[in-house]
């Protein structure tokens, strides 16, 4: 893109996990981890994933109400994590955010007119005559009555407060505005009312927009672009209408098959994907989404059909996590015999009685016997060495997947097919970035 608005780097929020009353660093909460995007001047470019994945904190780091830990923030050619002094003020005007939660955002015991003032105050623009024209202007062009400026956030509706907070984060003419789950936790209807003025703001004032949200049906109405997140990571961004029929990574197909049909009665009622999100203290290795994916390779020479390999997968991650319920299985199978047992457990992971390749069925049966055994570690560390997968070895890099898009996925990785024999636990490449 050439002369983005705001360009996104390596963008890197690590928070440090402390222990004791001095403090030491146990460990860091990876929140964003090498997260890189551009903005096109006017261009709404949206962020999405599920909770937790990171989205605010890239948002915050962007316009600097967080200090990021690594990468770079360029908006409009200036280094905004270098800025001080008049041209971070300068920034702060130019660059704002509509909170997630507009309700804690308003001061309840301002005016909703002394609430969008304030920021033209703080920055010393016009007089008070001349500021209260800008605020009754500004009020009516987000739908708000000239009597809605003596009102207290107490007074107002949910719907009437997000439209507040747009106001404010307009009121000092941006060219950038990050807007958190804008409408998140409205009726449909109101939501729909808010997008239609968000879409017309930015229209009017060619406003650039990063617009996070979960929400992947209320995404595909406003944004031009659409950058998907997982633990802290970008695994995809593609043009929206591209995103949606053509997604390129199995997280966005997941993520996709979750969102309920587009009626809007349905809208924000979403299934969850199956599987706990891994701690983004602790995420997984190579491919982040391994742990979940419906789609994660099978090891090379195996002959395992995608569900089964999957299930096993699962099973895998139990046993070494030590989350194998093996009173579960007694109870399903009725009897401490370890066969049965074994059955059990396959039927609880939807693993086939019998795998359809005789060599991988081998490893499980002893794998399981061990399991059932008491011995769960042992189970999954054989099993690891006897299945491996490049989505666990190697962090994947990013395809092409059509124009404008790409995504991240060993399943388009040339060199796997030349490198997959090789495979082998405790020689794999270090993980690349
Ligand atoms: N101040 C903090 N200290 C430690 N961890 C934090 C802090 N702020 C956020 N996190 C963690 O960073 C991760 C990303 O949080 P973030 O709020 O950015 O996610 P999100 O995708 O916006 O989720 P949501 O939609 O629920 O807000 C989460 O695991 C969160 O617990």
């Amino acid at each position: 893109m050439s002369d983005p608005l705001l360009a996104v780097r390596n963008l890197e929020k690590h928070y440090p996990i402390t222990e004791g009353v001095l403090r030491r660093e146990v460990g860091r909460v990876r929140a964003v981890d090498g997260v890189t995007f551009e903005v096109a001047r006017g261009e709404t470019l949206g962020l999405v994933g599920e909770s937790g994945c990171g989205k605010s904190t890239v948002g915050r780091c962007v316009l600097r109400l967080e200090e990021p830990t690594g990468g770079e923030v360029v908006f409009d050619g200036e280094d905004v994590l270098a800025l001080s002094g008049r041209a971070r003020k300068r920034f702060r005007r130019r660059a704002q955010l509509v909170p997630q939660d507009a309700a804690a955002s308003l001061d309840p015991r301002m005016s909703v007119g002394q609430s969008v003032a304030e920021p033209l105050a703080i920055h010393g623009y016009g007089d008070r005559e001349r500021r209260r024209a800008v605020v009754a202007d500004l009020l009516e062009r987000v739908g708000l009555d000239a009597d809605d400026v003596a009102r207290y956030p107490h007074e107002l509706s949910g719907g009437q407060k997000r439209r507040v907070a747009i106001a404010r984060a307009l009121v000092l003419n941006p060219a950038l505005v990050v807007a958190d789950e804008p409408v998140a936790g409205l009726d449909v209807s109101v939501q729909a009312a808010i997008l239609r003025l968000l879409a017309r703001v930015r229209d009017r004032f060619d406003l650039a927009m990063l617009f996070v949200s979960h929400d992947l049906s209320v995404v595909r109405e406003v944004c031009d672009r659409v950058a998907v997140m997982y633990l802290g990571e970008l695994v995809e961004l593609a043009p929206t209408e591209r995103l949606f029929t053509d997604p390129g990574h199995p997280y966005t197909r997941a993520l996709l098959s979750a969102v309920p049909a587009r009626h809007p009665r349905e809208r924000g009622r979403g299934t969850e994907l199956p599987g706990d999100v891994p701690s983004p203290a602790n995420p997984p290795p190579g491919c982040r989404f391994h742990t979940r994916c419906p789609e994660v390779i099978p090891p090379p020479d195996s002959d395992f059909g995608q569900g089964a390999w999957r299930a096993v997968m699962t099973l895998r991650q139990d046993l070494a996590a030590d989350d194998l319920d093996l009173r579960f299985a007694r109870e399903l199978a009725g009897t401490d015999d370890p066969d049965a047992l074994a059955a059990a457990v396959r039927r609880a992971y939807d693993v086939p009685a019998e795998l359809s390749d005789p060599a991988a069925e081998r490893v499980l049966t002893a794998a399981l016997a061990t399991a059932v055994r008491g011995d769960g570690r042992a189970a999954a560390d054989r099993l690891a060495d006897e299945f491996p997968t490049v989505c666990e070895h190697r962090h994947p890099r990013r395809y092409r997947a059509g124009e404008g898009q790409w995504a991240t996925c060993h399943l388009h990785d040339e060199a796997l097919d030349a490198n997959a024999g090789q495979i082998v636990r405790n020689e794999m490449p270090r993980e690349e970035r």
